[in-house]
């Protein structure tokens, strides 16, 4: 068989081809080895430096299931120990801050009675410089009562509370822990005044008290006669310890910086916030910056200041540091996993192992099999979004305690979508993993109405009303006008190109075999924040509630339906018929109807049916 030159000459050709395809592939290989995409950001050091946690909301064991937060609070303790010695061979200062909520959303918390018991012992481990308190410290008085008898017991000076007080038994209100802190770094020697302020948060109990932010400054004189007992020429920096979300459509941090700026015209300012649970960074003018670290132990908040220097983009840098080993230890500049444990941190890490054998929290419930179900990753309508999933699944399961209670043929039952703290993952479903999705133990409660009513209540608290909006998931609360608001004007250091951040993030994705999936931060300071690239996790809104519904077609809107929500929400059902003007038949309030908990239900299904 003759073959003419051609053929032969193009089987050459593609075999070269071929050949040099590969040994390209193996040298691109070869070079994201040395230079991977995931390539960790260094931290930028400054004369002073903080490492920042928030809304840590008991996840002291670190996520079992994703790698990207498989540091435990052992670890953390061991990193910061590092970062401590690292700061101290350099003459500089590190000072550690919490903003609070170190309750529900773990198991780790939950499960104990009271709430916490086990899982402060661990938190109180690291040895924060300055602490605050969180809304989920004043839910209850078992938690506000271990706040003020534990933790101020223990930081002994450094939990400040400006505007949080608490009920002791004689009727008698005190601070919880001080209301300020002036002292001094002990490397730069930096005079400090330090102040902790709560948002103004109305959902406390009645052993506790908050005073607005606005109300302290304005009508406390204590607050502005202690700025004047330290006047500029002795402060080096104030140093704000919030739980507040920084973001500028919440309007506290800003009337606060306002003030402060009439006392301290160009001294510098670190606001540290929460709450919202997102990472973030706010330059509220050259000499003051917000810092806020996100949530659950995936974040660990950073930033540092030169006092020196008078450009603006040398003085300040912030990461966020994923809460992993990797992470940690190539921040701490220690390879190895042995050097880098410290003999605290292994043992906090022991402790953590044998308390969550104690309380049993990897007992198997049953078995996630056929997806994950996202908070947010899907909309709101796809079968894998856990609250489609708890509306068309698990809420009609929902019965009476009392199987005489008067009900109707037809019922809505409303969640508030805040009250569910994660993702639902495929794998085993255990004991924590109930307190992980669904951690809170409200009481359900009926109304029977007229349908024409009960059907407008979701639609009616879904708005954007600030009574609505505390109901959704923390880090939707940051509506989306400030989103949009942050995307296209930004504070005049540096002024960032939205376009900019956009094309980062689609290259970043195009190179998806590369990155895992993670926070794509975008804030004042532009989008290389996060000390890890990651392929950006997309969240779509959600709405503040949610309800299953079982209503018949064709009945009328007069036709009496049953009412179904948790007793958490009822200032909101009550605000909301007000709104429709309809009026309660006397003394007809919302009956009992179950003290089976959502969390509970969600067992209860996936045990029995499976998801
Ligand atoms: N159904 C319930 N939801 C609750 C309860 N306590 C709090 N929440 C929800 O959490 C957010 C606040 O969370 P944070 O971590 O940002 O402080 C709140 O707005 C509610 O949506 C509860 O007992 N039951
Ligand atoms: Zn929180
Ligand atoms: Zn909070």
């Amino acid at each position: 068989m003759q073959f003419d030159n051609t053929v032969i000459r193009n089987i050459i050709l593609i075999f070269l081809g071929i050949v040099a395809f590969t040994q390209f592939y193996k040298l691109y290989n070869v070079y994201y080895q040395n230079n991977p995409v995931t390539a960790i950001r260094d931290l930028t050091w400054g004369d002073i430096n903080f490492i920042h946690t928030t809304d840590t909301h008991g996840w002291y064991s670190g996520h079992l299931i994703q790698q990207s937060y498989n540091a435990d609070w052992g670890d953390f303790i061991s990193f910061t120990s590092r970062l401590k010695k690292i700061a101290d061979d350099n003459g500089q200062d590190l000072l550690l801050i919490d903003s609070g909520d170190r309750h529900d959303g773990n198991g780790l918390s939950d499960v104990t009675v009271p709430n916490g018991v086990k899982a402060l012992p661990i938190f109180m481990k690291e040895d924060y410089d300055l602490l605050t308190i969180g809304n989920h410290e004043l839910y209850l008085w078992e938690n506000s009562r271990q706040e003020y008898e534990d933790l101020i017991e223990h930081f002994k000076g450094n939990y400040l509370s400006s505007n949080v007080e608490y009920k002791l038994d004689n009727g008698t209100f005190v601070t919880f822990g001080d209301k300020f802190k002036y002292f001094t770094t002990p490397n730069k020697h930096l005079r400090i005044l330090s102040f902790g302020f709560l948002f103004d948060f109305n959902r406390f109990n009645d052993h506790s008290r908050v005073t607005s932010i606005k109300e302290v400054i304005d009508n406390q004189p204590w607050f502005k006669e202690t700025l004047k007992a330290y006047p500029p020429e002795e402060v080096d920096l104030l140093l704000l310890v919030t739980h507040v979300p920084i973001t500028r459509s919440w309007p506290e941090i800003y009337y606060l910086h306002s003030v402060l700026r009439e006392f301290y015209p160009d001294t510098k300012i670190q606001y540290f916030g929460g709450h919202s649970h997102i990472r973030d960074f706010i330059v509220l003018d050259e000499y003051a910056t917000a810092l806020q670290s996100g949530r659950y132990c995936e974040t660990v908040g950073w930033t540092s200041i030169n006092l020196q220097t008078d450009n603006f983009k040398e003085r300040y840098s912030r990461t966020y540091i994923d809460f992993n080993l990797d992470s940690f230890q190539h921040h701490a500049k220690i390879s190895s996993k042995d050097s880098f444990d410290t003999e605290k941190g292994v043992n906090v890490s022991k402790l953590i192992t044998q308390t969550r054998n104690e309380l049993k929290l990897n007992t198997p419930i049953g078995y996630v099999k056929k997806s994950n179900y996202y908070i947010d990753y899907v909309p709101i309508t796809d079968s894998k979004n856990i609250f489609h999933f708890l509306t068309k699944k698990v809420l009609p399961t929902l019965t009476p305690d009392d199987e005489n209670l008067e009900i109707h043929d037809e019922r809505i039952i409303i969640i508030n979508t805040g009250s569910i703290r994660y993702d639902l993952y495929k794998g085993p479903y255990t004991l924590d993993s109930r307190y992980i999705v669904s951690p809170f133990e409200n009481l359900w409660v009926k109304l029977s109405i007229p349908k024409g009513i009960a059907i407008q209540i979701t639609p009616l608290l879904n708005d954007e009303s600030y009574i609505a909006k505390h109901l959704k998931p923390p880090h939707q609360q940051d509506d989306s006008d400030e989103k949009n608001a942050r995307r296209q004007t930004r504070f005049s250091y540096p002024v960032l190109d939205l376009n900019d951040y956009d094309k980062q993030t689609i290259k970043n994705s195009k190179k998806k075999k590369k990155l895992t999936k993670g926070y794509v931060t975008f804030d004042d300071l532009g989008h290389e924040g996060d000390d890890t690239p990651h392929k950006a996790v997309v969240n779509f809104p959600i709405p503040n509630v949610v309800n299953s519904e079982e209503i018949k077609k064709g009945t009328s809107d007069e036709e009496i339906v049953d009412l179904i929500f948790y007793d958490f929400i009822e200032s909101n059902i009550i605000w909301a018929l007000d709104q429709l003007n309809y009026t309660l038949p006397e003394g007809k309030g919302p009956d009992f109807y179950s003290k089976k908990y959502l969390g509970t239900l969600l067992n209860e299904y996936i045990r029995d049916i499976g998801a």
